[in-house]
């Protein structure tokens, strides 16, 4: 049996965008052929899929970092770069994601639910692709977009199909030992078992699972002992399965109280009321405790429990005992409906990446954040200058340097795009608003006006200009 590792740190990074290509088509006898520099590839995405074949966290906990391959760069003869491969991770059924504070990003129920984990990085847009009736030629190329880097925690609550409850000691992980082919640690001092230990039984046709949890004790759901930690492993198996020692030493415990506390452990933790559950009286190769067991047997039937005498030792009722779990769990997966929550992709959410601020910080620089004006800084390579002049346009198409005016930048001052720790600072060179063209339509200066939809600048921008179209035609010298 592999120990049971329930929970992960795991620190995954998708791949790198490839770079666009810069790249001008030659041919023999024309010499001025067009742009054609192909995009980059996408990187991978860090995906995890729920894999019922897969039982365990332990890959990840041997192995905790994971990446994607990076996407290839684009190249002439407008061949785009080959895309990164996803890196496909498989989790077992009932993994909880979660980010590094604890917060749940997905729970994966279901064979082949899906949560991307990082997302690829975009690749750069190839010079082909950037052509325009404006910039015919262009002699750059956008960088690609490097791929999310994510520490996440992986969480696995025993997904088994019978959970063995009971007090420390009596008997639960003997019973998974000689049931299964697991191999957990036993001992007889209490609360051996720490972490729950999963043993598969094969009882005729059906194979099912059976999970071996820390021992209960009184308080347990208030979170004594390993109570809490027991408990949240119960809740998704269907069946229970009362563990109960008939040869104590311990002389305030009897199997009927221990019952009984047990089970109001249960119920307090609640919400595990409907599962069916039967009766296990354990170590009955001691002969008093087989004197016991055959006491209490009759009192536990009346309370409407089946009774199963075994000891996990000498082997004794195992067979029966293996056989009526899997009938109830047979009946139990008859029951559940199927499961329609397959085959889910979990994306992380996606960010509002319309807008964009400006804020001017105390030691006088303004700073720009947003998804588009970021972006496009990372694609941007700052050695080519015809690059950074696209990133100009794209910026101020954006509308980003009018919201520097109106937050009072001048010439020269510095700007800074991107987080503090990670930014692009630069000194503000207004690329159109300068001289005359500042001050727009007459009497009117567009610091201080409201930013208007795009739609309707375009239209007051044609107005003007066949306002303009028509007092040029007017006009008369010689009037
Ligand atoms: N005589 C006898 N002893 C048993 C039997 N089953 C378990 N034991 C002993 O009881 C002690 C505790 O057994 P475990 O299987 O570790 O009990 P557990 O319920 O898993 O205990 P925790 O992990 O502490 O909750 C060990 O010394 C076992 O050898 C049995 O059928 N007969
Ligand atoms: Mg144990």
């Amino acid at each position: 049996m592999t120990t049971f590792v329930d929970r992960v740190e795991l620190h995954v990074a998708a791949g790198n965008g490839g770079h666009g290509c810069a790249s001008v088509h030659r041919e023999k006898f024309k010499p001025l052929g067009g742009p054609d520099g192909g995009n980059g590839g996408r990187g991978g995405d860090v995906i995890l899929t729920v894999d019922q074949s897969v039982t365990t966290l332990l890959d990840y906990h041997h192995s905790p970092h994971r990446k994607a391959t990076n996407g290839k760069p684009g190249e002439g003869g407008n061949r785009a770069g080959k895309e990164g491969q996803d890196l496909v991770l498989p989790v077992p059924d009932g993994t909880v994601v979660l980010d590094g504070a604890g917060q749940v990003l997905a729970d994966l129920v279901g064979h082949g639910t899906s949560y991307v984990a990082a997302q690829g990085g975009r690749g750069g847009l190839g010079n082909a692709a950037l052509a325009s009736a404006r910039r015919k030629a262009p002699g750059f190329a956008l960088l690609g977009e490097p791929g999310d880097l994510q520490d996440i925690v992986l969480e696995l609550k025993t997904v088994a199909d019978v959970a063995l409850v009971g007090y420390p000691s009596a008997g639960k992980s003997s019973l998974i030992s000689v049931l299964s082919a697991a191999k957990p640690k036993i001992a007889d001092y209490p609360f051996t078992t720490l972490v729950p230990n999963l043993g598969v039984v094969t009882a005729g046709a059906t194979v099912y699972t059976v999970a071996d949890v820390p021992g209960l004790i009184p308080g347990a759901s208030q979170g004594k002992g390993l109570g809490l930690e027991f408990l949240r492993h119960v809740e998704r198996c269907s069946v229970l399965v009362h563990v109960l020692d008939t040869a104590t030493l311990e002389s305030d415990r009897d199997p009927l109280s221990d019952l009984d506390v047990i089970e109001e452990e249960l119920k307090q933790y609640g919400g595990l009321g409907d599962r069916p559950r039967i009766v296990v009286l354990n170590k009955v190769d001691v002969p008093d405790g087989k004197d016991l067991a055959e006491m209490v047997r009759s009192d536990l039937e009346a309370r409407g429990f089946r009774v199963f005498e075994v000891s996990a030792v000498a082997h004794i009722g195992l067979k029966e005992l293996s056989y009526a779990l899997g009938e109830l769990v047979g009946a139990a997966r008859a029951a559940k409906p199927k499961e329609e929550a397959t085959r889910i992709v979990i994306r992380p959410k996606a960010v509002d990446d319309a807008g964009f601020s400006v804020t001017r910080e105390d030691d006088g620089l303004f700073r720009v954040r947003g998804e588009k004006p970021e972006r496009w800084v990372r694609q941007t390579d700052f050695n080519n200058d015809e690059a950074v002049g696209y990133l100009a346009d794209r910026l101020n198409r954006l509308g980003v340097e009018e919201e520097l005016m109106k937050a009072g930048a001048r010439a020269g001052d510095g700007v800074a795009i991107g987080p503090e720790d990670n930014a692009v600072v630069f000194d503000w060179e207004p690329s159109v608003m300068a001289g005359a063209e500042m001050l727009g339509r007459r009497g009117e200066d567009h610091r201080l006006e409201e930013q208007r939809p795009a739609v309707q600048r375009r239209r007051e921008r044609e107005a003007e200009r066949d306002e303009a179209v028509r007092e040029f035609e007017a006009f008369d010298p010689f009037e």
